[in-house]
């Protein structure tokens, strides 16, 4: 029998055997990473990258900005590391040590400069799912960066719903082929298989964040009669409720997804015959100008009231302690409750897209607020993600009951 000395060591030798054999491969991607006259290559949103993390092999990647901090990267001055998104994995996405990253190249290109990932897949039972994420990998590298980032969510939607598997757990021959770009595309507008978004860390996803808070709006009488709306930016990507549907009944499936430059990037199946909001113009207009992360239209009979109450083009308010959570985008903080609020009232149009120009001109003259009041109709308010535009919601509405309290009480 072994000695437990012995044990432990012939333990330690195996383990440090696999490591040694994965900081090697670090090694080599950190020697291409610096290669370039020996030089740092900079990367930036968009760039496709080799990243190597933990057991797996050298993956293929897209630098795209992290959900939760709106940044690509981080610890610049300490150990600078990269937010990465892998290809043909699920929306798996991780930091990675600007070390264990390199710039991409072709899957020729790689295994010549690190022979030995041809030995570590080989191994894995990885070997199909590798193959074809960086068949994905070299289908979006010869895109420009708007459109892959576009095609990488949309193949990553759509494969994602066709078998979910994350890396941990899939293994050879599991997953169905993944929809290349060229597919994708013709996708929009297809009657393509496109059930409702079920990932892991699905609970924040637009999919299910829009259907959710319409269900809460609407049972505070905020988005009734099929008025009102939400869209929600997600890594670039914009997420619209449909138009002229109940609101409450709204289904992670219905949703119409655009890039910033307003094309779309995923459609509702056509039998569902939906179309994209009317709000949409101002929602895009929110996202644009003012950076937001989420915008909510409401119809509250609040916002109607108290535009009745008001007929300056402003409403003002002071002395409450939910001023507190209304954040002054001029000056970068929430307001402390003895400052005075200002909101500005526009005229209704009969088409919403015909409130952009009074919209705009209000987000000039008014830098402070994240809300706009549209007389007779309802109210647009942003904020930097859904949290935010959510609290924000609730803390005006909250406001303009006390508000319209205190005017029809001269108090
Ligand atoms: C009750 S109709 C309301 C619409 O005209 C509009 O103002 C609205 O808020 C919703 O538009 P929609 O296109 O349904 O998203
Ligand atoms: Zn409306």
């Amino acid at each position: 029998m072994k000695k437990a000395e012995d044990l432990k060591k012939s333990r330690y030798g195996r383990i440090s055997s696999k490591r040694k054999f994965n900081e090697e491969l670090d090694l080599s991607l950190a020697a291409i990473n610096n290669m370039s006259n020996g030089k740092r290559h900079i990367f930036n949103v968009g760039d496709m990258v080799w990243a190597k993390t933990g057991k797996y092999p050298v993956w293929p990647g897209i630098v795209i900005t992290d959900p939760e901090t709106n940044k690509f990267s981080k610890n610049e001055n300490m150990v600078p590391m990269l937010h990465i998104y892998y290809c043909n994995d699920a929306y798996k996405r991780n930091w990675i040590k600007m070390k264990q990253i390199s710039k991409f190249s072709g899957k020729e290109e790689i295994l010549t400069e690190i022979p030995k990932i041809t030995t570590q897949i080989s191994r894995s039972k990885l070997k199909i799912k590798w193959n074809q994420a960086v068949e994905e990998a070299e289908c979006l590298a010869a895109m420009n960066k708007d459109q892959r980032i576009s095609s990488f969510f949309a193949n990553n939607f759509l494969a994602s719903n066709s078998q979910l598997t994350n890396k941990a757990e899939s293994s050879a021959g599991e997953k169905a082929p993944i929809k290349q770009p060229s597919m994708l595309e013709k996708n929009v507008g297809s009657d393509h298989e496109q059930p409702a978004l079920v990932n892991d860390d699905s609970e924040d996803h637009p999919r299910n964040l829009i259907p959710e808070l319409c269900r809460q709006f609407y049972a505070n009488g905020w988005v009734t009669g099929t008025g009102g709306g939400i869209s929600i930016k997600y890594n670039d990507q914009i997420f619209i409720a449909p138009s002229g549907v109940q609101k409450e009944r709204i289904q992670p499936d219905d949703l119409f997804v655009q890039n910033l430059n307003g094309e779309d990037v995923i459609i509702p199946k056509p039998e569902k015959k939906l179309s994209k909001s009317q709000c949409t113009p101002i929602f895009m207009c929110s996202f644009t100008e003012r950076n937001a992360g989420a915008v909510i239209h409401v119809h509250s009979q609040e916002v109607v009231k108290l535009c009745l109450l008001n007929p300056e083009n402003e409403v003002k308010i002071t002395g409450l302690e939910m001023i507190k959570g209304i954040y002054n985008e001029k000056k970068g903080k929430f307001y402390d409750n003895d400052e005075e609020l200002i909101i500005p009232i526009i005229e209704n149009s009969k088409y919403e897209k015909d409130l952009v120009d009074t919209f705009k001109i209000a987000l000039k003259k008014y830098p402070s607020t994240s809300a706009v009041l549209v007389r007779n109709h309802g109210m647009y308010v942003w904020g930097s993600n859904w949290k935010t535009a959510k609290t924000q919601l609730e803390c005006y509405e909250y406001l303009f009951k006390i508000a319209i309290f205190k005017k029809i009480h001269h108090v």
